[in-house]
């Protein structure tokens, strides 16, 4: 184990890493931190949840110069919620030292965001069309920028967002580092990566598998028309503290969630035609809570930290891999374990096959769970609140009134009578669900027509600006 101390980091970053409780390097910042420092281009590559952020956070910091009123530091993601919050954790690390760190992403008001940039931010993290925005309008000067990091880079590299990278480079100086890190990193894309690079060194985490190991895989398969069914049974059983149900499309997500809620969970849907207010009031009820299922398209796929999350569910199956490995990666972060629970239909098996090719890891088998299931995870959740209220709570209060009701009714009676008050049963409330079409067997390398990603949210944005 490496300690940050031994990278020879300046006090005021010492001080900032440690008031964020972090008192180890994860593998990857201790191997790309040195990298960064001595000014190599890098593409580090390591499991979801593993400090990717901070490995090129800490030197992007430690290399900015306070004193010069010029942005020196420019950090693209895919999507707002990640500009967003990649933002925090750069002003974090730059606290104590007093780094000026700007999110500018689509969506929030333009004129801020130019009173913002007049206030001299020394790095900025943005979203790729906003970016250039700015650029365009000269309220975003990147003269005197020494390093780019893509986050998430082979989603930024490929096909939707190729454009607007090479558009943003242009500016940049050719003299720069240029730091790429992401948990997956397919080879084609490797290639166009290295293009924009100088020398860069590849650093891999070795892992057996591309998913993390405290992240527990099953699948199920389960007919279109029963999916739903199926996921209000696993949530019953399982209680997630918070979860995350991805769905194929935007309609899928919003159909999703109002079933979720006719049915009386707490969920709301997060994808790309919803405002932006609304997408960040969902996301902040999310971390907050108040609400405990967040229905979500593969925008929130990628790099978003969420603590709290233990389940996943693949409502619908990712359209490759890689969103398999990102989405299931939204669990069992900076190693805390985590389930996720895939749905395949059965002319969808193969997909699966794919995905586990890939990651080198076998989802386990799991039964789908029939409705007694239900009624007794539900029925195990009552029966812990009350253990808890018990051992917990001073019942005095309540004490007379059980005497005289065990004077005329059994014990067993009466604890049965508790439970099943306390029991949700199982809702089999009608909803109805647009059915998807399976995936096709044989696909293009990327995204079908109707799915959302980050990169087809950005083309449809393109249009409506034109
Ligand atoms: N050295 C560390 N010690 C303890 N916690 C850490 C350390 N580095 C990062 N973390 C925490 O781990 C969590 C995951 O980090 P981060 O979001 O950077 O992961 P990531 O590798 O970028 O994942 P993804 O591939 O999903 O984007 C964050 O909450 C972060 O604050
Ligand atoms: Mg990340």
């Amino acid at each position: 184990m490496t300690t940050f101390q031994e990278l020879g980091l300046s006090n005021e970053l010492m001080k900032a890493i440690s008031r964020m409780g972090f008192e180890e390097t994860t593998p990857i910042q201790a191997k790309t931190i040195p990298l960064s420092l001595q000014n190599k281009d890098v593409i580090g590559q390591a499991q979801t949840g593993t400090g990717k952020t901070a490995a090129f956070g800490i030197p992007l910091i430690e290399k900015v110069d306070v004193k010069k009123e010029a942005v020196q530091g420019l950090v693209v993601a895919p999507t707002r919620e990640l500009a967003i919050q990649v933002s925090e954790e750069l002003y974090k690390i730059g606290a104590v030292k007093r780094v000026r760190v700007l999110p500018i992403y689509g969506g929030q008001d333009i004129e801020r965001q130019i009173r913002a940039l007049k206030k001299h931010p020394h790095i900025i993290v943005g979203t790729p069309g906003r970016i250039i925005d700015h650029i365009n309008r000269k309220t975003l000067r990147l003269e005197q920028v020494h390093t780019v990091v893509l986050d998430e880079a082979d989603e930024m590299l490929n096909m939707g967002f190729i454009d607007d990278i090479e558009a943003i480079l242009s500016n940049v100086p050719k003299q720069r580092q240029t730091l790429l890190f992401s948990a997956t990193m397919p080879e084609p894309i490797r290639r166009i990566a290295e293009r924009f690079m100088n020398d860069p060194q590849l650093v891999k985490v070795k892992a057996k598998e591309m998913t993390v190991p405290n992240i527990q895989q099953y699948y199920l398969e389960v007919q279109e028309k029963k999916k739903f069914d199926i996921l209000t049974r696993l949530l019953d059983i399982q209680a997630p503290e918070l979860a995350i149900v991805f769905g194929r499309t935007k309609r899928r997500v919003d159909e999703l969630a109002e079933a979720l809620n006719l049915r009386g969970y707490a969920a709301e849907g997060i994808h790309g035609d919803l405002s932006q207010a609304k997408r960040l009031s969902v996301l902040r009820k999310f971390k907050e809570g108040a609400i405990e299922i967040l229905v979500a398209t593969d925008v929130a796929a990628r790099g978003l930290d969420i603590s709290g999350v233990t389940h996943v569910y693949n409502f619908d199956i990712p359209q490759d891999p890689e969103s398999y490995v990102h989405r299931i990666g939204r669990t069992g972060r900076a190693g805390k374990t985590g389930v996720a629970m895939t749905f395949v239909t059965p002319r969808e098996i193969g997909q699966l096959h794919n995905i586990e090719r890939t990651t080198k890891r076998k989802m386990e088998r799991m039964k789908p769970p029939t409705l007694d299931e239900a009624l007794e995870g539900q029925q195990r959740i009552a029966v812990e609140k009350l253990v808890n209220v018990v051992e917990s709570e001073n019942l005095s209060f309540y004490k007379r009134a059980a005497e005289e009701l065990l004077e005329e009714h059994d014990s067993v009676s009466l604890v049965a009578a508790c439970i099943k008050m306390l029991t949700k049963e199982p809702d089999t409330t009608p909803v109805r669900l647009t059915e998807e079409p399976p995936l096709p067997v044989k696909r293009e390398k990327k995204r079908g027509n109707r799915a959302e990603g980050p990169f087809r949210e950005r083309a449809k944005k393109r249009r409506v600006a034109r």
